[in-house]
C-alpha cells in the first residue's frame, strides 16, 4: 500500500507517517510547504506537488489544520482520501472527488497510543475500511462510527488527546508548589498520580463512577477531596468544557460547508 501524507512532518501527520514506515505497513509519500524535511533516516519519497502526490498513493491522508484545507484544492478522483481535520465535514471533503473517510486520532499517535474513530462517506468499499484499519492501527486503536455527528463530539473529547490530563497535572503540580513541595518531588507525585493511578482503570474504565463510590463510600480524607471537587462543579466543568468543544467542531463544519458552497 502507498500512502500519501499531506502534512506528513505535522505532529499528526509525522507520527502517522513514521509508524507507517517503522511498522513497514505502507510506502510513504510526505508532502508540506517547507519542503523535504529529516524524517530520522527513514526511507520516505517527497512528493514534487499536490498532483505528484496524488498519483502516486493508494491512500491520502489530509493532515494539515482545517484553516489551509480550502486553499489545498485538493482533486483525488478514485482514491481513498482519509481526512484527520477537525471539523470539515465528510460534504465538504468529498468536492476533492474521491472517496472520502473522517478519522479523529489524538497527540497519542506519537507513542501508538491513539484511539482513532472514524465515518466513512458515500462511496467507501469494505476494502476502503479494511485500508483505513491499516493505516489507522498504525498510530494506535481504530473503530468506526455510525454517524457524522458523534465525530465532532469524539473531537472534542479523545481528540484532545492528553490536553485534560495535562490541565490536571497543571492544577495538582500548581497545588503542591504553593504547599511548598520542591518540583522535583511534585514531578514525581503527579506522574504517579495522572499516568500510573490512570493504569488501574485500563480495561475497565465502565467502572470508574464504582470505584469513585468506593471512595466516598470509604468516609476518609479522598471522600473530602471529591466531595469538595464536585461541590466546586469538577464534572459540570469537564461538561461544558466538552461540549463547548463539541460545539466548536460542529461550528466549524457548517462554516466550512457554507464556504465552499
Ligand atoms: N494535533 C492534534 O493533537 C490533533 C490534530 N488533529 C487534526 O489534524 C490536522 C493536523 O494537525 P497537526 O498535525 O496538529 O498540524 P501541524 O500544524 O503540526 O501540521 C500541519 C502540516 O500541514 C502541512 N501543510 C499545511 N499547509 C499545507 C499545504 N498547503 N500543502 C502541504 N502541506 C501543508 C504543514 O507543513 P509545513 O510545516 O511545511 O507548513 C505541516 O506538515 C489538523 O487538521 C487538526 O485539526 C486532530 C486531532 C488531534
Ligand atoms: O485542538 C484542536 O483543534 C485539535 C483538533 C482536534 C483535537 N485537537
Amino acid at each position: 500500500m502507498r500512502v500519501g501524507i499531506i502534512g506528513g512532518t505535522g505532529w499528526l501527520g509525522g507520527a502517522l507517517g513514521r509508524s507507517l514506515v517503522d511498522k513497514k505497513l505502507a510506502e510513504v509519500i510526505l508532502l508540506n510547504r517547507r519542503g523535504p524535511q529529516d524524517y530520522g533516516g527513514r526511507a520516505v519519497v517527497w512528493a514534487n506537488d499536490l498532483a505528484d502526490l496524488v498519483a502516486q498513493s493508494d491512500v491520502i491522508v489530509v493532515s494539515v489544520r482545517p484553516e489551509d484545507w480550502a486553499g489545498l484544492q485538493l482533486q483525488a478522483p478514485g482514491k481513498l482520501v482519509i481526512s484527520f481535520m477537525a471539523g470539515v465535514g465528510l460534504s465538504t471533503l468529498a468536492q476533492c472527488g474521491g472517496r472520502v473517510l473522517r478519522a479523529m486520532p489524538n497527540a497519542s499517535a506519537e507513542i501508538g497510543a491513539s484511539y482513532s474513530p472514524w465515518v466513512a462517506g458515500a462511496g467507501v468499499t469494505a476494502e476502503d475500511r479494511a485500508a483505513a484499519a491499516r493505516v489507522l492501527g498504525a498510530i494506535g486503536s481504530q473503530e468506526e462510527l455510525p454517524e457524522e455527528a458523534q465525530l465532532e463530539v469524539m473531537t472534542a473529547l479523545s481528540g484532545s488527546g492528553p490536553a485534560y490530563p495535562a490541565l490536571l497535572a497543571q492544577a495538582m503540580l500548581a497545588f503542591l508548589a504553593e504547599r511548598g513541595v520542591a518540583p522535583d518531588v511534585a514531578a514525581r507525585a503527579v506522574e504517579a498520580t495522572v499516568c500510573a493511578s490512570a493504569r488501574l482503570l485500563e480495561g475497565k474504565v465502565a467502572e470508574a463512577p464504582a470505584l469513585v463510590q468506593t471512595f466516598i463510600d470509604y468516609r476518609g480524607t479522598t471522600c473530602a477531596g471529591l466531595e469538595t471537587a464536585e461541590a466546586k462543579g469538577f464534572s459540570a466543568a469537564v461538561a461544558a468544557a466538552l461540549s463547548a468543544a463539541t460545539d466548536k467542531a460542529l461550528a466549524m463544519r457548517q462554516a466550512n460547508a457554507q464556504a465552499a458552497g
